[in-house]
């Protein structure tokens, strides 16, 4: 008789109804259909209006095919983390790896509350070790992490011994956990007490990082007396070692700063990622590690259970090459469902998730450029290309082959004694001749690392899983919107296109490699975005065309051709605004969300395009802008006065955006005040007004910023050059 408790599965795949959902997706993908052939054979009857109208509602139509493609059998994991104790009584070590980068854009408190509860979550403490790789050689940070380290000591215990469900102290210590006169004495005495632990930390680092840092660099900060932001030695420090290897204890906590050197590539976050899994391969070699940005704090310290449940509960570890989490922000709920109720579950259905480059959690192997049939097969492990060209480092290679052959018994006790080949490995030079980012590891090539990296793997054939707990699994902060959200958007789009413009082009993948075909369109969606900003330019400029030119891209009020595109519209506003409220979102939020999407689509996006071709060209070279963060300090997190409100500032991405209002001003302004006012019969039309119109209010944020000062207004520069370009446009489009 087979065992039950071998037999008790770790989780369930639930396969979610989706006929209402596919029946307007098709509809939808019909009307678009009717709409195409409709302004095809109407083609010669109009102008260049309305064989443009065409050309855009062919690429709407396209990417309409992908998401259909992408949605259509959606699938979620239900992990038993309960059944975990049973089934495995011995949990695997882990290695956790935070990025940050700069200390003024990432401000240290943020970074300290991430590992902080990191080092606090519910997972035996002599399985985890945790490097926090420092880009920006930061004394600072690693005064900060030092310091955190003697708090670490109090806040753990105190979170296991209470079982605080966040243990990020910042979240944790907002209002609404204040102790109330049900808990016991003890406790609320605690409670204060922490708090008051946590404040005390704030502000010794705030007070450090008022100081002029060379100055007060002695004692275990002398190290970093002669670094520069691009030119320093490297530096690995131990801050804790779990020496007597207590489940109960303070996981291992470990500062990596990497060489830098002004004339070597650093390959950005992809290159820091790199010498994390080198230097922990060599000192903990965990067979799983997860990854997290500096602002991604751990919000159910239940995670890495559920995590385990999926990885080793797979009857084949194909089946699960990483496992990612939705990123989420604390401060902008709403982005929930951009991508996983729009597109998320429906990948996780194909070959699994994309890895989006924070909580995700990795199979080492797999990172290591495993393909899915030497996993099986261990008599192929020999050849593997990760041992011919790993780098020279022995130690490094030695820790590789017990990786690769799935030993998970290699966790360290001293780890000062790998202190010197940790330098090696994380030195500059080290990955020279190796194939260190083009073969195995995080990839290079592409702003987006984390797509590439992920496209890689599931090229080889692998699948990812997906975990999406509730309460959320990792919470990060968003940018607030305007210009660091177009900093990183513009990063995000040109990352993609450099991706597709690639030899890891997800068609290339699935023609040569193991990409199945579906999960090639889901790539494909993703990667093409940045196009989109191409077409809704130009079809957000139509309106303003033919009203200017007396024109018309859409059909006549009076004709039948209208419901192609009025139906369309309507019932896809409808849908996703039912999506809305199904979840629990205002209809306010659906609004503000579809058109901040609207805005960023021609601005940032544009720019990320216009960011490719000069690269392609070879006039540019890419460069990874950090996005800035900030600590919120009210629960909900977002400012509610701020909703909705765009903050600008002189950069150029504007120009695009604002050039658009300009002109459907104008064009509105000449059509009602001029000699030809609209009419219904010929020429252009109510439909064009209305959308004119329809454009203004979803851009009511550019109008405004028109005639507003400060930071809520756009700057007169970049007033004055859209401008000149809509008069030139008016000037054009009157030719
Ligand atoms: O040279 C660098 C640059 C960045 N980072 C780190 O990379 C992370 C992500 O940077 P961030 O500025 O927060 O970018 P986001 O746009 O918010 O990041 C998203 O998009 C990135 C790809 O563009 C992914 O790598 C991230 O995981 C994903 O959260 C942060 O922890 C940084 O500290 C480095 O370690 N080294
Ligand atoms: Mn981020």
């Amino acid at each position: 008789m087979a065992n039950p408790i071998i037999s008790v599965p770790l989780f369930e795949k639930v396969f979610p109804k989706n006929t209402y959902q596919r029946a307007v997706d098709v509809a939808l993908l019909f009307l678009l259909f009717c709409l195409l052939i409709y302004r095809l054979i109407s083609l010669n009857n109009y102008g260049l209006a309305w064989f443009l109208a065409f050309l855009c509602e062919l690429w709407f139509t396209f990417n309409w095919i992908l998401i259909v493609c992408t949605r259509w059998t959606p699938m979620l994991y239900k992990p038993f983390p309960e059944r975990l104790q049973q089934r495995v009584p011995e949990l695997p070590p882990m290695d956790v790896f935070v990025t940050t980068a700069d200390a003024v854009l990432e401000p240290p408190i943020l970074t300290v509350n991430t590992v902080l509860s990191l080092l606090a979550v519910d997972y035996p403490a002599n399985k985890l070790a945790c490097y926090v790789s420092d880009d920006g050689c930061s004394p600072l940070i690693f005064y900060s992490l030092v310091e955190a380290t003697k708090f670490a000591k109090l806040w753990v215990p105190f979170c296991r011994k209470n079982n605080i469900q966040v243990r990020a102290p910042f979240r944790y210590f907002l209002d609404e956990s204040k102790p109330s006169s049900a808990n016991s004495r003890d406790f609320q005495k605690e409670w204060k007490y922490m708090k008051e632990e946590y404040e005390q930390l704030s502000r010794r680092i705030e007070n450090a990082a008022q100081q002029p840092f060379p100055i007060g660099l002695t004692g275990e900060l002398a190290v970093f007396s002669e670094t520069e932001l691009r030119n320093h030695p490297t530096i690995v420090r131990v801050l804790w070692e779990n020496k007597e290897g207590l489940p109960e204890g303070l996981p291992h906590l470990i500062y990596v700063s990497r060489e830098k050197r002004p004339k070597n590539p650093h390959h950005y976050k992809a290159g820091a990622m790199n010498v994390l899994t080198r230097v922990s391969g060599l000192m903990t070699n965990a067979p799983f590690m997860l990854n997290l940005d500096c602002d991604m704090f751990v919000n159910n310290t239940q995670i890495f259970q559920q995590a385990m449940c999926l990885m080793l509960g797979s009857k084949n570890e194909q089946d699960c090459a990483f496992i990612q989490c939705p990123q989420l922000f604390y401060d902008r709920p709403q982005d929930l469902l951009l991508l996983h109720e729009y597109i998320g579950k429906g990948i996780v259905g194909i070959q699994g998730p994309y890895y989006g480059g924070t909580g995700c959690f990795h199979r080492r192997k797999v990172i290591y450029g495993l393909w899915p049939d030497e996993a099986e097969n261990q008599g192929k492990l020999y050849d593997n290309v990760l041992l011919k060209e790993c780098g020279n480092s022995k130690e490094f290679i030695t820790s590789a082959v017990h990786a690769l052959k799935g030993k998970t018994d290699y966790f360290a006790s001293n780890l000062s004694k790998f202190l010197e080949a940790a330098h090696q490995v994380a030195s500059c030079s080290y990955e020279y001749g190796t194939g260190w980012g083009k073969k195995f590891g995080w990839i290079y090539g592409s702003l987006v690392e984390d797509i590439l990296t992920g496209l890689t793997i599931h090229t080889k054939g692998w699948r990812s899983g997906y975990c999406s707990p509730d309460p959320p699994a990792f919470l990060g902060c968003a940018p607030p919107d305007g210009p660091a959200v177009m900093v990183q958007q513009k990063r995000w789009t040109t990352g993609l296109l450099e991706i597709f413009f690639s030899k890891h082009n997800p068609v290339i993948g699935t023609l040569k490699g193991n990409l199945q075909f579906r999960q090639c369109l889901a790539y494909l969606w993703l990667l093409v975005w940045g196009f989109r900003s191409i077409f809704e330019l130009c079809y957000a400029t139509l309106p303003a065309y033919c009203i200017l030119t007396n024109s018309n891209f859409l059909p006549k009020v009076q004709e039948p051709g209208i419901y192609f595109i009025v139906a369309p519209f309507v019932i896809h506003h409808l849908y996703t605004l039912s999506e809305f409220i199904r979840t629990g979102f205002s209809v306010y939020s659906w609004w503000v969300g579809q058109c901040m999407a609207r805005i960023v689509t021609m601005t940032a996006w544009l720019f990320g395009v216009i960011n490719v071709i000069l690269k392609l060209l070879g006039l540019s070279e890419m460069v990874f802008e950090i996005t800035q963060k900030g600590l919120s300090t009210s629960s909900d997190g977002g400012d509610d006065d701020d909703e909705g409100k765009f903050v600008f500032d002189e950069s150029p991405v504007f120009v695009s955006v604002t050039t658009v209002v300009l002109v459907h001003l104008t064009a509105l302004a000449t059509g009602l005040l001029g000699p030809q006012p609209i009419s219904v019969g010929k020429g252009s039309g109510l439909a064009e007004f209305f959308c004119s119109v329809f454009l203004l209010v979803a851009f009511w944020p550019i109008v405004e910023g028109l005639f507003r000062k400060g930071k809520y207004g756009i700057p007169s520069s970049t007033i004055f050059k859209s401008a000149a370009l809509a008069l030139f446009f008016v000037y054009l489009s009157k030719l």
